[in-house]
């Protein structure tokens, strides 16, 4: 068992889940079906024992017709026990007719008697008379003095007034009868005794017909149980016990062909409770009938009634039918708790195992905010605090939007007024930590479900991504950068140049400039000092660049000692202006301790050329510079204009 329970335990929660489903399932299932089945079995329980009484009603009926019958023999007897008719009986032949008449009375108020006896006090009959022929038998005058009958010796121990019940034995006769007998006295000297013999079948009969049928079938059985009277007919056709189909020769032993009922019967003591035996499809009950007799013995019949199972059904059928209606719906019900048990069981484990990620995500290396749906911060893990440099009373409670940098701040507050409660998000986002510096961070937002309720909140977690986004901005200046001068390079001025001409696409009116920068006879630098104070020269170049413009204008390095300078939102006369302040500062200042000048040609934007066009413009015009002399700025509508003067900058040298 316990390993049972170990290996239930380590399953994966899904099998797990399928399996308390099934046992769920099929252990409610049996406990309806046991259910139902008790129900049915108290249903027909109480049918039967209902069918019982009623049974047992008739049986008393039938008692007490039998009691009211023998209540009437007795009478006859009386009468019959008349001494003058008995006297003469015995003593005069002549008396005959007489003693006929009186017995044909009898006859008349017992349909079912056989025949009508006169005995002698040997037992021997010494007149019979039989309804059919209606006439006397007098028996002739026997030696024997021998009984006919088997029971004799105990009829002589009948006293006066007493009426002596003897059920013959159908194994001797073909009508199983009854032999009713009673004592003539005359005076206190027995004379004999009267045997009036029924048929068990006709009285039986004219019982039932006086009680009626309904309900039970009647059966009169002998103390040795293996005689049946009465309605045994059905019994042996097997039309009410089709488990049970006697051999068709065979006598009809109810001992044997209901066994167990028959044990019942032999051990029923009398004053029991009602008993009721089932057998082959049939219940039984019965009714001890007791005839005493004193110093006979006792002489017990049992009045037996019976009932079908079938008959028990159809009265149970309404009833059953019921409870069937009630086997599916509690079926239906417990499938829904199965159902609902397991889903239970499934999301319970899937709470504790995210409670457990949670606690084991809590104690991660990076930093976690619990958030509630407005945004407020209800917890935060010790990363956090680390990262943050902040304590937890400075966090929580506190709106989340507010440790963000301004611009992540507008940014997200947008995304937040968005957020569906069930859907996640993730970004990069600056913090602000507790010394006021941005801290970057891929940030993660997703909704927090519990057992309770769909969204209690928001998980937030973030990755420190300061020296990853360090590495990225190096990276990106370096592809942008010159190495030497530190100024933007070629590919940067590339960018730069198509973003102003799509911006002055757009607006038209924003009018930018490009100024080209040459070191006049860099050569000789070079090859006068050598490469390396070339280097420093150029680097000085560069910075005086950098220093003379605005930052908003850019410096780049586009060739080896060539210098392109954008100038946005600058008018033509504004760029000259500037790159002739800074090409007089060459002039009058030594670069790198050495003394050059350089020459510029500068142009303008037209939104009607491109980026190629300006630069060729603006190129001519360096180079008209260089041509003119050195040391001097040209604009580029001079050299459209062909307008083109002897610069007087040689002058200001
Ligand atoms: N030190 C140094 N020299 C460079 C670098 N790039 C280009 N040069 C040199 O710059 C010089 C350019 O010479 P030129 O193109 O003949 O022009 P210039 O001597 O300046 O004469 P003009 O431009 O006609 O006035 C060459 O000697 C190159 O070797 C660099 O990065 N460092």
């Amino acid at each position: 068992m316990y390993t049972f329970v170990k290996i239930f335990f380590s399953l994966p929660i899904r099998i797990k889940v399928i399996l308390t489903f099934l046992l769920l399932f099929v252990l409610g299932l049996a406990a309806a079906f046991l259910h139902v089945k008790q129900a049915e079995k108290r249903i027909v329980d109480q049918v039967v024992s209902e069918q019982v009484l009623l049974t047992r009603q008739l049986l008393q009926v039938f008692e007490r017709q039998i009691t009211t019958r023998l209540q009437n023999l007795e009478q006859t007897t009386f009468l019959l026990s008349d001494l003058s008719i008995v006297q003469s009986l015995f003593n005069n032949d002549q008396t005959e007719g007489l003693v006929l008449d009186s017995f044909e009375n009898v006859l008349l108020k017992n349909p079912a008697t056989i025949s009508l006896k006169l005995a002698d006090l040997t037992g021997e009959t010494r007149l019979e008379v039989t309804p059919e022929k209606s006439q006397v038998y007098q028996t002739s005058n026997q030696e024997s003095r021998v009984s006919q009958y088997d029971y004799f010796p105990f009829v002589k121990q009948i006293s006066m007034n007493e009426v002596g019940l003897f059920i013959g034995d159908p194994d001797e006769y073909q009508d199983p009868h009854l032999d009713i007998v009673a004592p003539v006295y005359d005076g206190f000297l027995p004379m004999g005794y009267v045997i009036q013999t029924v048929s068990v079948n006709g009285f039986i009969n004219d019982v039932l017909r006086l009680i009626g049928k309904d309900g039970a079938f009647l059966l009169m059985m002998s103390q040795r149980a293996n005689y049946l009277f009465g309605e045994d007919a059905r019994l042996q056709a097997g039309k009410q016990s089709p488990a049970f189909e006697p051999a068709p020769s065979s006598p009809f032993k109810f001992s044997q062909a209901f066994p167990n009922t028959w044990q019942g019967i032999q051990l029923l003591v009398k004053g029991k409770p009602d008993p009721v035996w089932s057998e082959h499809g049939l219940y039984f009950t019965v009714h001890p009938l007791e005839i005493e007799f004193d110093n006979v013995g006792l002489y017990q019949s049992w009045l037996l009634a019976y009932f079908s199972e079938e008959k028990v059904l159809v009265l149970a059928a309404p009833q059953l039918e019921g409870l069937h209606t009630r086997f599916i719906i509690i079926s239906i019900v417990i499938v829904i708790i199965a159902c609902f048990l397991s889903w239970w069981m499934y999301r319970h484990s899937m709470m504790e195992e995210l409670s457990f990620m949670a606690q084991a995500a809590m104690q991660s290396m990076s930093p976690i905010i619990l958030l509630d749906l407005n945004q407020n911060i209800i917890k935060v893990n010790n990363e956090c605090l680390k990262v943050m440099g902040m304590s937890i009373r400075d966090l929580c409670g506190q709106r989340f939007s507010s440790f963000l940098n301004e611009e992540d701040r507008i940014a997200f507050e947008r995304m937040w007024q968005q957020l569906s409660c069930d859907s996640s998000w993730k970004g990069e986002l600056r913090f602000v930590d507790a010394q006021g510096r941005d801290v970057e961070g891929l940030f993660q937002l997703f909704p927090l479900e519990s057992s309770k309720s769909k969204n209690q909140g928001y998980v937030g977690s973030w990755m420190d991504i300061r020296e990853q986004k360090a590495l990225e901005r190096r990276l990106r200046s370096l592809t942008i950068t010159d190495a030497l001068t530190g100024c933007k390079n070629r590919r940067y001025y590339d960018h730069q140049v198509t973003g102003l001409f799509s911006n002055l696409k757009r607006h038209p009116d924003q009018t930018f400039c490009m100024a080209l920068a040459d070191i006049d006879h860099f050569k000789h630098v070079n090859d006068e000092f050598g490469h390396d104070v070339g280097d420093e020269v150029l680097q000085a170049f560069a910075a005086l660049l950098e220093q003379e413009t605005r930052t908003l204008d850019v410096v780049c390095r586009v060739g080896g000692e060539e210098f392109a300078i954008l100038l946005p939102n600058t008018q033509l006369k504004d760029a000259l202006m500037v790159v002739e302040r800074v090409r007089k500062m060459v002039a009058a200042f030594p670069l790198a301790g050495h003394d050059i000048t350089c020459s510029f040609g500068v142009a303008e934007s037209n939104p009607a050329t491109d980026e190629d066009d300006l630069y060729k413009s603006a190129d001519n015009a360096l180079y008209l510079a260089k041509e003119n002399g050195r040391n001097q700025v040209i604009s580029s509508s001079k050299v459209v204009q062909g307008t083109f003067e002897p610069p007087s900058s040689q002058s200001a040298r």
